[in-house]
């Protein structure tokens, strides 16, 4: 795995903050007044950023795009700080913030280490996601994942029937809710609802985790990264039911018959920041809630 212990270039040492703080709750008003004051004390630039920025603003100037929220704040803007190549940061105001640095109460440290350049970069897997016509070959746009892709049935109480590919050979037909294709960061996400492995991160593999397959011997199965995954929807017994297909469980679009989904590792990588001392398992202790004798 890529972490690296970052120095901030001593010639350019003012730090530029893009902040995103959705949240309009009181609770969420106050740490956001505390954040502020606290980077401006340490003489920290900082602009305030809006949900809609990340889709069309240039952030390449900013050092750092800070969360203040949970993880689905992080997932919000992690395509974003991939495509421009920011660091992302977050400060938890979630239910689980898994992705998150810390904790309220870790604001101080948070911001010294920060200005003082003491943090870790996690090199964080993104997926790169093309939906294409197989009929036209007309392409959709290239979308960015950090969790995962999910392929999904919709609309209906029925299962639904997809092929998976494997660098254009059949991998398993399923016979489904639907299927994730999962990074190691997403592995700890829906894959893990779904059954699939916990994946240090760093791992140079995806999970393919069908979701409530109707065969008890489809599991998980770990590819390496390097692979291209197709999904393509199938008619079962003349019938289509509707599929749609979602990023990170916040963008979903519908996804037709003579459709398929192409995923690969996205040439952008999420730049994450981690605490110093931060480390996974402990991670998963704590926020996973493993019990164990005598537990640190
Ligand atoms: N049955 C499920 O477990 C299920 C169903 C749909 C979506 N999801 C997950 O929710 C994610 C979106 O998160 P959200 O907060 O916007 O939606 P959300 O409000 O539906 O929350 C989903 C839960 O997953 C947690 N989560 C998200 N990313 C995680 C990660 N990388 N590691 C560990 N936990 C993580 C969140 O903290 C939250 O508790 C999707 O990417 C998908 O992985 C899970
Ligand atoms: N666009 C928004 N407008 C208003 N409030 C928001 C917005 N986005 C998030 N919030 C609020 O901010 C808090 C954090 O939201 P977020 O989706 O990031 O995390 P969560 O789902 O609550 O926690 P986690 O995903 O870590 O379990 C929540 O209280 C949520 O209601």
């Amino acid at each position: 795995m890529t972490r690296e212990i970052t120095i901030l270039d001593p010639m350019n040492a003012t730090c530029r903050v893009g902040l995103l703080a959705p949240s309009r709750q009181a609770q969420a008003l106050g740490t956001k007044a505390t954040v502020l004051q606290t980077l401006a004390r340490k003489g920290c630039e900082t602009s305030i950023l809006e949900p809609d920025d990340l889709r069309h603003a240039n952030l390449g100037h900013l050092d750092i795009i800070l969360c203040l929220g949970g993880d689905g704040t992080m997932l919000s803007a992690a395509a974003a700080a991939a495509r421009h190549g920011v660091l992302l940061a977050g400060i938890n105001l979630g239910r689980l913030g898994f992705l998150t640095s810390c904790a309220v109460a870790n604001i101080p440290a948070f911001v010294e280490s920060l200005c003082e350049g003491t943090y870790i970069v996690e090199e964080r897997t993104m997926l790169a996601v093309t939906a294409y016509n197989r009929k036209t070959e007309e392409r959709r746009d290239t979308l960015l994942a950090l969790n995962e892709l999910a392929l999904l049935r919709a609309q209906t109480g029925k299962m639904v029937d997809l092929d998976a590919e494997v660098d254009g050979t059949l991998l398993n037909r399923y016979h489904a809710d639907g299927v994730l294709v999962a990074t190691p960061s997403g592995s700890t996400a829906y894959s893990l609802s779904a059954g699939g492995p916990l994946i240090w991160p760093g791992s140079e593999v995806f999970s393919v985790t069908p979701i409530c397959p109707h065969s008890l011997t489809n599991r998980a199965v770990i590819l390496p990264d390097s692979v291209t995954i197709t999904l393509r929807p199938r008619e079962r017994r003349g019938r289509a039911d509707s599929m749609i297909f979602s990023l990170d469980g916040r963008t979903t679009h519908s996804i037709g018959l003579e459709e398929s989904l192409e995923i690969r590792k996205a040439p952008q990588k999420l730049r994450l920041f981690q605490m110093p001392g931060s480390n996974f398992a402990s991670l998963l202790r704590a926020k996973l809630r493993w019990q164990g004798y005598e537990l640190p």
